[in-house]
């Protein structure tokens, strides 16, 4: 038996990547210096996964900020619009490509960016033309094999698998389906291939997640020819398949047929493909199967006893040496190390492992299983003490809150009438323009607010200072939305750190780490806080902030919160309960500040729901379970208000077209959604299923620090004005601004509010 993983996380345990690119960006630091950096971070991952006892450790699964931009990269799959740049200049290139560039004469956007399958990690989409081409371009690969091999380390090189990339892709012209370049693509693998196995390479791991979805036979077709195809022409190479995140389900016949040397298997999403698989008549024994056992997207400690028992079982069928032992998809996700984490309370602590620890549970694992593991034992009973303690801890359970879970009545997630009615209401009440103009609530992080928040912590500012420090920026912020004549104005979001770490930190059954960060996309990375018990809430948790901010204006101001699956999706969960259960009780919590928030004056509450669509499983035949209490959970949270008041919510990253009578049956009064990078396509689903409620399509990419022109808002609008009903049209940023600077926003959110007017006279001047 032998260990690997999939891949480790890259940031760094003190998020060095990430400060590394942001000083690269703004011009402090040379490209030597960040290459520097990065081959540091390297070194320390291998060295670790060596020192831990990781039989087979990953190479290139480093990334500057993305392994799918990587890919593109490596198959020369470059979008004209990048055309202008040199392309010796390669991080000048990758980085265009990734947050667009605006100087020296150059103007691009950048590419578009969406979720990781259900993660909260997001990749930049692949974009194919018809004639596309291809070629073995970044060769990062190969390096990055070698830069370990110098170091005395053999890996395997992981890839994106060809059918993986292309399905992750979009075509940009019409006219052909991206599954044809296929025979295209494949000769550039050939040639990365043969470089790998002319340097020695044994294993290649390419990473085919597509498998979790349920495929067309075209698709299955694609890998099949692939994997044949590949073995054919390497017989000696190791091709490792990945799949992870759920089942094969219904490819899975097709992937034992592969002739492949080892099938990587999701354990912990999908155990019971084991079974599956053992009673299989399409399985070849000699086919080896790696056992995701471990967690890569939790940080629960493992229960060993049961991985024990589903490790025996598998040895009684297949030989020990057919057999590797490993974490069920990339340790990407999960935080790099609980050693650093002192201020967590002990009895918590002992009942996590982050990435460093699941090195460790792997390789005890494969000890565990041996003949000769007495040394070991000792840790197996440690871990069996932590997770009993964990499930009979006093710190768990609150009986009041399974209580009012059990007493839930229909009528909880209902308003008192339907939205047309409500609209009525809402109209004489709140008085706005055709056109209304507003932001999604976040304002810039700027470097002080956050030394502010890092003095606040360490005692430097006292509550009083960094209080009024907030105030003032708040003030500053309603001032210059009033100045440019938004309509419906936000606080800022000053006070958050997160807008999910926040909640966590004033509800009950949470708990934070101090560096459990987790890459979210390029150098952006969250904390999601770690959800162990019952949630409740114990007072307001936004009142103060909210009903300040409205007291500085006449103009309405938003309250801001978010939903109660975002703050699930985007926490670590407890394994102990349904999904369902734990996202109710958020959602309990989120009602009360909502009815909280309405008794303080806030006429317009908006509860975010970004991870709405990234929560929903990635198999069909599990959808209308999830969202039928994901939607649920979300009504319960808006429902104890008067029709009166406006019940907005948002949504990023969204592909909507499947899941819109879902997004309907929320029945927000309006939904604000991120549409300009993709032109809004992403408005068709809105517009073809005849959306009853109102709507912002986004008009302002806010990931690309780029200033849109007044003429490019314009346009977007036109194109929403086009298809929707005029009355139920927003015009807002595809999301909040947070990781913006002040005077590019200032910049965009005036040609926001110009074109909103424009549009506003050229209808007058129609009417
Ligand atoms: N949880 C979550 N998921 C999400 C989003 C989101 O907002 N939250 N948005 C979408 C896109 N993802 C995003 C994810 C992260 C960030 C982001 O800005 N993250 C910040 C960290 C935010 C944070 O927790 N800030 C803390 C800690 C800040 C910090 O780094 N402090 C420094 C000191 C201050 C300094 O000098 O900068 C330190 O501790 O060393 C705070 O403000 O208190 C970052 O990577 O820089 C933006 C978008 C989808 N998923
Ligand atoms: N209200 C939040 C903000 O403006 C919504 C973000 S969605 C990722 O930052
Ligand atoms: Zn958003």
């Amino acid at each position: 038996m032998k260990t690997t993983i999939l891949g480790y996380p890259r940031i760094g345990s003190q998020r060095e990547l990430k400060k590394a690119c942001e000083a690269f960006w703004s011009g402090k630091t040379d490209k030597d210096e960040l290459l520097k950096i990065a081959s540091e971070l390297k070194k320390q991952n291998w060295k670790q996964q060596q020192h831990l006892g990781i039989d087979l450790i990953p190479s290139n699964d480093f990334s500057f900020y993305d392994q799918v931009l990587d890919a593109s990269l490596t198959f020369g799959c470059i979008p004209k619009r990048y055309q202008d740049f040199d392309k010796n200049n390669f991080l000048e290139l990758y980085f265009a490509m990734a947050r667009g560039h605006q100087k020296d004469n150059k103007d691009v956007t950048a590419m578009e960016m969406t979720k990781w399958f259900d993660t909260n990690y997001h990749y930049i989409v692949p974009e194919f033309e018809k004639n596309q081409h291809f070629e073995f371009f970044s060769k990062k690969v190969v390096e990055e094999y070698k830069e370990a091999l110098a170091l005395g380390i053999k890996t395997k090189p992981v890839l994106m698998g060809p059918v993986t990339f292309l399905l992750l892709g979009k075509e940009k012209e019409t006219g052909f389906h991206k599954l044809d370049l296929l025979d295209k693509l494949l000769p550039v693998y050939y040639e990365i291939i043969t470089e790998l196995t002319n340097l020695d390479v044994e294993y290649i791991q390419f990473d085919e997640p597509c498998l979790a979805l349920n495929l067309s036979q075209k698709e299955r077709e694609a890998i099949t020819t692939t994997y044949k195809t590949f073995h054919t022409k390497f017989p000696k190479l190791k091709i490792y398949l990945a799949n992870y995140f759920d089942c094969y389900g219904e490819n899975l016949d097709m992937a034992l047929q592969l002739p492949v040397d080892t099938l990587h298997l999701d354990l912990v999403r999908c155990p019971s493909q084991l079974d599956d698989i053992l009673q299989s008549k399409h399985y070849n024994p000699k086919t080896k199967l790696a056992l995701g056992l471990i967690d890569g997207r939790n940080i629960w400690k493992n229960d060993f006893e049961a991985s024990l028992k589903i490790i025996k079982k598998v040895t009684n069928t297949i030989n020990p040496e057919n057999l590797w032992i490993s974490a069920s998809c990339s340790l990407l996700h999960t935080p790099y190390d609980l050693d650093l984490e002192i201020n967590l309370p002990n009895e918590i602590k002992q009942w996590l492992a982050f990435a460093k620890q699941k090195l460790e549970e792997i390789t005890t694992l494969k000890a565990l299983s041996s003949s000769d593991n007495e040394s070991y034992l000792s840790l197996f009973e440690e871990n069996k003490l932590a997770n009993l303690t964990r499930k009979n801890s006093k710190l768990i359970h609150n009986q009041l809150v399974k209580e009012r879970i059990s007493n839930l009545k229909d009528a909880d997630s209902r308003r008192e009438n339907n939205f047309s009615i409500r609209q009525a209401t809402q109209k004489a009440a709140l008085n706005l323009p055709l056109y209304p103009t507003t932001t999604i609530g976040s304002f810039p992080q700027t470097k002080e607010v956050r030394s502010w928040r890092l003095n606040h912590k360490k005692g430097i500012l006292s509550q009083e200072e960094y209080n009024a420090l907030i105030a003032k920026e708040i003030e500053d912020s309603i001032r210059f939305q009033e100045d440019i004549g938004l309509d419906v104005l936000v606080h800022g979001e000053f006070e958050r750190n997160d807008m999910v770490e926040y909640f966590g930190e004033k509800l009950n059954g949470f708990a934070f780490s101090a560096y459990g960060w987790v890459q979210s996309y390029g150098s952006r990375c969250v904390k999601p806080p770690i959800l162990f018990g019952d949630v409740s809430r114990e007072k307001p948790m936004t009142v103060a902030w909210s009903t300040y901010a409205q007291s500085l204006t006449n103009i309405p101001v938003k309250g801001m919160l978010t939903g109660p699956v975002t703050i699930l999706q985007w926490s670590f969960v407890r394994n102990d309960q349904p999904r369902a259960t734990t996202c109710n009780q958020i959602a309990l919590a989120i009602r009360d500040e909502v009815v909280d928030l309405e008794k303080n004056g806030l006429k317009i509450i908006q509860i975010d729901e970004p991870a709405i669509r990234e929560g929903l499983p990635l198999r069909k035949e599990d959808w209308n379970h999830y969202l039928n209490w994901a939607v649920k959970a979300f009504r319960i949270s808006a429902s104890g208000v008067k029709d009166e008041t406006q019940i907005h919510t948002h949504m990023c990253y969204s592909e909507f077209n499947d899941i819109i009578s879902n997004i309907a049956d929320m029945d927000a009064d309006v939904i604000t959604i991120e549409t300009s990078r993709s032109e809004m396509e992403l408005l068709d689903a809105f517009v073809n299923f005849q959306y009853p409620n109102e709507i912002g399509p986004g008009v302002y990419d806010i990931h690309s620090p780029r200033i849109p022109t007044l003429e490019e808002i314009e346009a977007l609008l036109m194109k929403a004005s086009n298809v929707l009903p005029n009355q139920h049209i927003w015009v807002n940023p595809d999301c909040g601004l947070k990781t913006r600077d002040w005077p590019e926003t200032k910049e965009a959110l005036k040609n926001l509010v110009k074109a909103a007017s424009n549009l506003r006279k050229k209808e007058l001047n129609l009417a």
